[in-house]
């Protein structure tokens, strides 16, 4: 075991899943040592580089013998096997402290280690992981179900306050139900939020989040707060005939929504139930509605067509002129969105369509490749088209017009007036690209023009391009309200560009260094280290990684773009960009610098 100071402890991770490399990640923030992780798969080993950059990966009998703190943070089914095999190749040390953060578990399932001198303790954080940096904020405040032998119990309570989190002792009997609880009520909420979505989606309403978001986090926090008296409804009405109705409208849905007849069935014999045992119906109308629930569904009338103009157009129409788009636009009444696009579509320009569609009660998206923002030598001619595509992946979403000029009817001439950025455009890429961001505002004061939209929807992807954009709403004076939306990640975390299509499946693989190098200054970032330390692990996780040519690399203030003093708090981005193999890819990650003093 490694000489640990005082209050300093060697952790290390067994199983560096969602849980354990987030809270190894914590306890490296207060400032004890990992001093090694288990990883298996290359997910869990990105996540130890992203995490715990420098931890070691080992082998789990390397991980115990270095340890003080063993975290064992495998599925709750492999942890009784492991702590026994251990055990039986005489692993464990006296006085190491062994945590598990199963749920189901108190400490009775370290037993084995505990025979040989090690120190059992289960702490359980009630909060539901992405197994990103993301959770380390979470932790603050977060309750942790602590169960340890009572003179051990302050070493799990202390764990969990350097965690951040409040520590809650519960008794070992009780740490099944505490658990089922909790997967009851989180996991279960689940299930039943996504057959309301799906009935909604069948009953033709095309944002059913529009609907249920507002609704069910008023009832959350009314049950929250006032437990079921707070339950509104048929049921709590005495009201069969609208149950009866229901179940009717249900079964007409088709056998794919057959789960929520049954879900509805069992629920609303449950609810109906707890209402007559509180006294807020009487006893005939609680049989009324049982028996409602128990008879066969009557057959559906036949459905009424819906109406020919939902409120949401399902395909877009497509318009190549500004005739068309004119003629178009005077056809929607009310508040208008705009996204721009170069086309290529992927799932991370629908979530700038979605974020339209919220704010306004019409879409407009353009799809256009600019000329005017590419430089000689760029990828103008190759970038990828393909309209049908995009117009396919737009249907449905609440778009209602997709604007798709030539170049002869957007530049008919070429522009005598020119719009200047600006000296933010100057700088990254607008070194790397000089000219790039006159040619974007020029079409994007263009577009707006033409569309003359209340909201334009941005990616912050591009944050160099909204930064400039919203100057350009600003210093014009084009009325024109800039929303910016997060940068949409694919599951491995590299950012979704069209761009990515020219990548080789080995280029793609040596591309992921990128998002885990801005993944480790963040990292950094929240753990309080200042400026230079953060852009210091940055580069060399970046540095590090092989086929990857940088472009530039830096920690720059959001608003000028102008790299950030050392000392420097408050917001910053850790921008880049990257050349693998010959495409160049852009990213960016936003932190938040509060160094201690
Ligand atoms: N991954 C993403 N998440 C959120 N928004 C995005 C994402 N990718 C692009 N956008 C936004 O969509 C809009 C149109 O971008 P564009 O058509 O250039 O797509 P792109 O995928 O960024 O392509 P490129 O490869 O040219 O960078 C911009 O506002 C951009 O910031
Ligand atoms: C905003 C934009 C559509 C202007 O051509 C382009 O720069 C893009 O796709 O980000
Ligand atoms: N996504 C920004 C547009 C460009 O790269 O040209």
């Amino acid at each position: 075991m490694s000489e640990a100071r005082p209050g300093r402890l060697g952790v290390g991770v067994i199983g560096a899943g969602r849980v354990g490399a987030v809270l190894a990640s914590a306890l490296r923030s207060v400032g004890h040592a990992v001093v090694g992780a288990t990883a298996v798969s290359a997910e869990n080993r990105d996540r130890v580089d992203a995490l715990l950059p420098g931890v070691p990966v080992l082998g789990i009998e390397e991980v115990v013998e270095r340890a003080e703190l063993v975290l064992l943070t495998v599925p709750d089914d492999a942890l009784g096997d492991l702590v026994r095999g251990l055990a039986d190749l005489g692993r464990w040390q006296a006085g190491q402290l062994l945590v598990h953060t199963s749920g189901r578990y108190g400490t009775e399932i370290l037993a084995p280690a505990a025979e040989r001198g090690a120190i059992p303790l289960a702490i359980h954080p009630a909060m539901t992981f992405t197994g990103t940096s993301l959770d380390l904020a979470r932790l603050t405040g977060c309750p942790f179900a602590v169960s340890a032998a009572a003179p051990v119990l302050p070493i799990a309570q202390a764990l969990v306050v350097e965690l951040g989190g409040e520590p809650v002792v519960l008794a070992e009997r009780d740490r099944p139900a505490y658990h089922a609880a909790l997967a009851h009520g989180a996991n279960h909420l689940v299930t039943l939020v996504a057959q309301a979505q799906r009935t909604l989606v069948a009953a033709g309403v095309q944002e059913p989040g529009r609907y249920l978001g507002p609704l069910l986090g008023a009832a959350l926090d009314g049950v929250l707060r006032g437990g079921e008296q707070g339950l509104t409804g048929p049921v709590v009405r005495g009201d069969a005939g609208t149950v009866a109705a229901h179940l009717t409208a249900l079964a007409g849905l088709g056998p794919d929504l057959a789960d929520v007849t049954e879900s509805y069935r069992h629920l609303a014999g449950v609810t109906t139930r707890r209402a007559l045992a509180s006294g807020r119906i009487t006893e005939p109308a609680a049989a009324r509605l049982l028996d409602t629930l128990a008879a066969p569904t009557a057959e559906p009338a036949p459905a009424e067509p819906r109406s020919q103009e939902p409120s949401r157009t399902p395909e877009p129409l497509v318009v190549r002129t500004r005739a068309e788009l004119r003629a178009a636009l005077a056809s929607l009444p009310g508040s208008r969105a705009l996204v721009m696009t170069m086309g290529a579509l992927h799932e991370g320009h629908l979530v700038n369509v979605e974020e339209a569609a919220r704010r306004a009660d019409h879409v407009v998206v353009s799809i256009y490749v600019n000329p005017l923002q590419f430089g000689p030598g760029e990828d103008f001619e190759r970038y990828p088209r393909d309209l049908e595509a995009d117009v396919a992946l737009l249907t449905g979403r609440g778009v209602d017009v997709v604007f798709a000029p030539e170049d002869a009817e957007m530049y008919p001439a070429d522009p005598l007036v020119r719009v200047d950025p600006g000296p933010v455009a100057d700088v990254l890429e607008g070194a790397t690209r000089p000219g790039h961001f006159a040619g974007v505002l020029q079409v994007v004061t263009k577009v707006f023009s033409l569309v003359r939209p209340d909201v334009a929807v941005f990616g912050q992807k591009d944050a160099q391009q909204v930064a400039l954009v919203r100057t350009l709403a600003r210093d014009l004076d084009l009325g024109v309200e800039i929303a910016t939306v997060p940068t949409r990640r694919e599951a491995d975390g590299l950012a979704m560009s069209s761009r990515n299509v020219y990548l080789s499946a080995a280029e793609r693989e040596r591309a992921l260094a990128i998002p885990r190098a801005l993944a480790a200054g963040a990292t950094a970032a929240e753990a309080g280290r200042d400026a230079e330390a953060v852009l210091r692990v940055t580069e060399e996780v970046l540095g590090a990684a092989d086929g990857i040519e940088k472009d530039y690399l830096v920690l720059v203030d959001p608003e000028t773009f102008l790299p950030l003093a050392a000392d420097a708090r408050g917001p910053g981005l850790l921008a880049l960009a990257a050349r693998v193999g010959s495409t160049r890819l852009i990213d960016n990650m936003p932190v938040e610098l509060d160094p201690r003093p």
